[in-house]
């Protein structure tokens, strides 16, 4: 038998590699890891995914991993289970729908082109410095409306993802207790942060009180204290996977030969006279979704999600006892010589309604905010392509992202100038 943490150190030394070395050498639909006494299995079949994300919630939930969330998310439907979860989930996937979110175009696209317009003023820029603030301010557009996060609001925020997220990422794969200086530095900065969001999520309240998704909250009865949850909720868990995978499309520009002249030649089919991106023509710019869909493929920002079995479950010929975890792994899956030709290439032409793509998960608990975060990825295509040339400072190929809560980006240095035109010419298209 083997040591019930056999598997720990590797894990920890390279959790992206260790994943990927787990499930990919084989064709077990089930792998089971020895990470500490709890059974942890990773999903390593496309075929299992959506059998255990479907499944009853009573059978398999959101399990342990999640609730170590908690001093993030406070009490906000993404941990909850059953009826008020689904209750909530159905109010803010409303606000967020497609139709709702593409009215704000014209904001999120504005919103982008300021950015991209001071940038050209600097020498060189940091991408995912940049990306963090402005995912933070167009997930805010796309609830509340424009102007509701002042640039003020959106560093404090930024500064209290930043006091909790180092610990979060320490006690995700804890096995023992932390000391009590280790657990006085964790409350302190816990303290920190919630202090600093509940006076962001003040301040949103009051300038955004008649948006939709606010006045939907307070019509379902919710206390204050769970309506800040559930707006902290969506602006963290909006801003920081889009901003990470911002980063990779501002990359993919940059790096593949001919493809920012594509989505320039592209932006120009949805543009309007006065050269704004119209909402209702986003559907014929598919090189721009292409590309977001691929960077989520290569780098889903939301690398691992997982669920706890609630009682004996079989699945694919295991007998999973009750307290199992079950750890899905975009990152693992996307990249499974199995499912993808030439897996670690970057390559618009595949198919995307491959099973064995699951960046935004499936089923009941699938990401409310997929559609926004797309959207958010193509505007960001869209505006930069049109408008300049960007050009790489730093090392490529850039090195590969850090495994936290969510993949880290490398450190990628970008410069921009302005594009004097795009060669219309057919054999370039
Ligand atoms: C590229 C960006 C994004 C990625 C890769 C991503 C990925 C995911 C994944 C994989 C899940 C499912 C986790 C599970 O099944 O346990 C999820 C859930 C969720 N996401 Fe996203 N997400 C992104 C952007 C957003 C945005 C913009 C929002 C804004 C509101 C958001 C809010 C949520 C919430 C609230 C849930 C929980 C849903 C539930 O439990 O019912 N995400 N996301």
């Amino acid at each position: 038998m083997r040591h019930l943490f056999a598997d720990l150190s590797a894990f920890r030394r390279d959790p992206l590699g260790f994943m990927r070395e787990k499930g990919n050498g084989t064709d077990e639909p089930l792998v089971k890891l020895a990470l500490g006494p709890q059974p942890v299995y990773l999903v390593n079949s496309p075929e299992l995914v959506k059998p255990v994300l479907n499944h009853t919630e009573d059978a398999i939930d959101k399990g342990k991993y999640i609730k170590k969330l908690k001093p993030a998310f406070g009490n906000s439907f993404l941990l909850m289970s059953g009826k008020e979860s689904k209750r909530r989930r159905e109010v803010v996937h409303a606000t967020l729908g497609r139709s709702t979110v593409l009215e704000q175009v014209p904001a999120m696209a504005a919103t982008i082109r300021q950015l991209a317009g001071a940038l050209a003023l600097e020498e060189q820029f940091n991408v995912h410095k940049v990306t963090g603030p402005l995912t933070l301010r167009l997930i805010s557009v796309a609830l509340f409306g424009h102007q509701v996060l002042s640039p003020a609001d959106e560093l404090a925020l930024l500064r209290a993802v930043h006091l909790i997220e180092h610990e979060l990422e320490e006690d995700m794969f804890r096995i023992w207790p932390r000391g009590p200086k280790s657990w006085l530095r964790r409350r302190r900065k816990y303290a920190e942060a919630h202090r600093i969001m509940g006076l962001v999520v003040k301040r949103v309240r009051e300038n955004a009180g008649s948006s939709s998704v606010l006045t939907s909250l307070e019509e379902m009865g919710l206390s204050d204290n769970d309506i800040r949850d559930e707006i902290l909720t969506m602006l963290l868990a909006g801003h920081h996977t889009t901003a990470s995978a911002a980063v990779w499309v501002l990359y993919y520009l940059t790096t593949q030969a001919g493809l920012a002249d594509r989505i320039a030649r592209e932006c120009a089919v949805v543009t309007d006279d006065s050269g704004d991106i119209v909402a209702a023509d986003l559907k014929n710019a598919p090189v721009s979704m292409a590309l977001a869909r691929e960077v989520l493929r290569l780098y889903p920002s939301a690398w691992w999600f997982s669920r706890e079995t609630k009682k004996t479950v079989e699945i694919a010929g295991h007998t999973l006892k009750k307290g199992s975890a079950l750890i899905i792994c975009p990152w693992q899956m996307q990249r499974h010589p199995a499912y993808w030709d030439d897996p670690d290439s970057f390559r618009m032409d595949r198919q995307f309604n491959n099973k064995a793509y699951i960046p935004f998960g499936v089923g009941p608990r699938t990401c409310v905010g997929m559609g926004v975060a797309l959207l958010e990825l193509q505007l960001l295509a869209l505006e930069f392509a049109s408008a300049y040339h960007l050009s790489a400072v730093s090392e490529t190929p850039a090195p590969e992202p850090r495994a936290s809560l969510t993949l880290i980006p490398p450190p990628i240095e970008l410069s921009l100038t302005i594009r004097e035109n795009i060669a219309f010419d057919e054999a370039a298209a």
